[in-house]
C-alpha cells in the first residue's frame, strides 16, 4: 500500500473551530508600523493564499504568526490557544512550520544534512520514507551539496524540511518565485498532495495562476490590512477583481 494513502495529520477537530484565528493583528519594524489590524480565519485542511502588492505586509503576517516580529499586538489563536505573546520556539512546538522566501538552504551541507537539520518537534511528521516518496529527486540528490541544487530543488528541500518536524500548519512564502513554469507546476502538485494528506496551508503568492490551482480561498492584503476575501470560484469568475488590487 502507498504509505502516503493515510493522512499524515489528524482529521479536523471535532469542535469545528478554526485552526487559526488572526484578529486585529498589528506589527512594527522598530517604530515603523506595517500591519494595521489584519484579520482572517483558517479551518483545518484549508489552503489559503495571502495576495497583494510588494510591501503589502504578507511576509510580515507570516512572521507574526510564527513569533518572529518582536512588536506585535492583537490576537493569534492556534488550535484554541493564544500565541501572540509566545516565543518562536514555543510556537514551532505547537505545530506551525515556516518556509521563508529566501528558503534558507545551507550551501555547505548536503541535501540530507539540510533535510535532517531541524529537530522533530511533535509527533505526526512525515517519516523519511514518506518524504522521499513525496520528493523523489531529493532522494536522488541526497548527498549533493546545497549549492548544486536548482532553484526548484532548493524550494522542495525547504518545504520537505518542515514536514519532518510534525508541523500541521505550513506557512509557505512565495514558493513559486523565480522558478520556471514547469517547476512551478511540479511544486503546485506537491502542495496539492500535502493538502490531500491533511496539512493546513497558508501560501503567500503573487502568481495568481498558481494560487488558483491550489487554493480554497484568497485573502487580499493592502497596506497592512485585509481589503478583500474571495473563494477560489470567485477568483476564477472575476480575475479582474484581484488584478486591480495587484495593479496588473
Ligand atoms: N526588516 C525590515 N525593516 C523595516 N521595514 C521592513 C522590513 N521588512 C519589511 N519591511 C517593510 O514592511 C512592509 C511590509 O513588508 P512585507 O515584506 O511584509 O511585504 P510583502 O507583502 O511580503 O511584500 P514582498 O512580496 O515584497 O515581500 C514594507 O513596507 C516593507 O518595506
Amino acid at each position: 500500500m502507498n504509505s502516503l494513502a493515510q493522512p499524515a495529520v489528524p482529521a479536523a477537530s471535532a469542535t469545528g473551530a478554526p485552526l487559526l484565528e488572526v484578529k486585529d493583528l498589528s506589527a512594527w519594524y522598530a517604530e515603523s508600523r506595517v500591519l494595521h489590524g489584519i484579520g482572517f480565519e483558517l479551518r483545518e485542511g484549508e489552503l489559503l493564499t495571502l495576495i497583494g502588492r510588494n510591501g503589502a505586509g504578507k511576509t510580515t503576517t507570516l512572521r507574526s504568526i510564527v513569533g518572529l516580529m518582536q512588536k506585535r499586538t492583537g490576537s493569534i489563536r492556534f488550535d484554541g490557544a493564544e500565541t501572540i505573546a509566545r516565543r518562536p520556539f514555543q510556537i514551532a512546538r505547537m505545530g506551525i512550520g515556516y518556509c521563508p522566501e529566501e528558503r534558507g538552504i545551507f550551501a555547505s551541507l548536503s541535501v540530507k544534512e539540510n533535510l535532517f537539520l531541524p529537530p522533530v518537534l511533535r509527533p505526526g511528521g512525515l517519516t523519511d520514507e514518506q518524504l522521499y516518496e513525496t520528493f523523489p529527486n531529493l532522494k536522488a540528490r541526497a548527498n549533493s551539496p546545497g549549492t548544486k541544487l536548482s532553484g526548484g530543488e532548493q524550494q522542495m528541500l525547504a518545504i520537505a524540511r518542515i514536514l519532518r518536524t510534525g508541523a500541521k500548519l505550513l506557512l509557505l512564502d512565495e514558493p513559486s518565485e523565480g522558478l520556471a513554469p514547469v517547476v512551478v507546476k511540479e511544486i503546485g502538485e506537491i502542495i496539492k498532495r500535502l493538502k490531500t494528506q491533511g496539512f493546513t496551508i497558508i501560501l503567500v503568492e503573487q502568481n495568481l495562476r498558481f494560487a488558483r490551482l491550489v487554493a480554497d480561498r484568497h485573502v487580499v492584503v493592502e497596506n497592512g490590512a485585509v481589503v478583500d476575501t474571495l473563494t477560489n470560484e470567485e477568483l476564477a469568475a472575476d480575475m479582474g477583481r484581484v488584478k486591480s488590487y495587484l495593479g496588473v
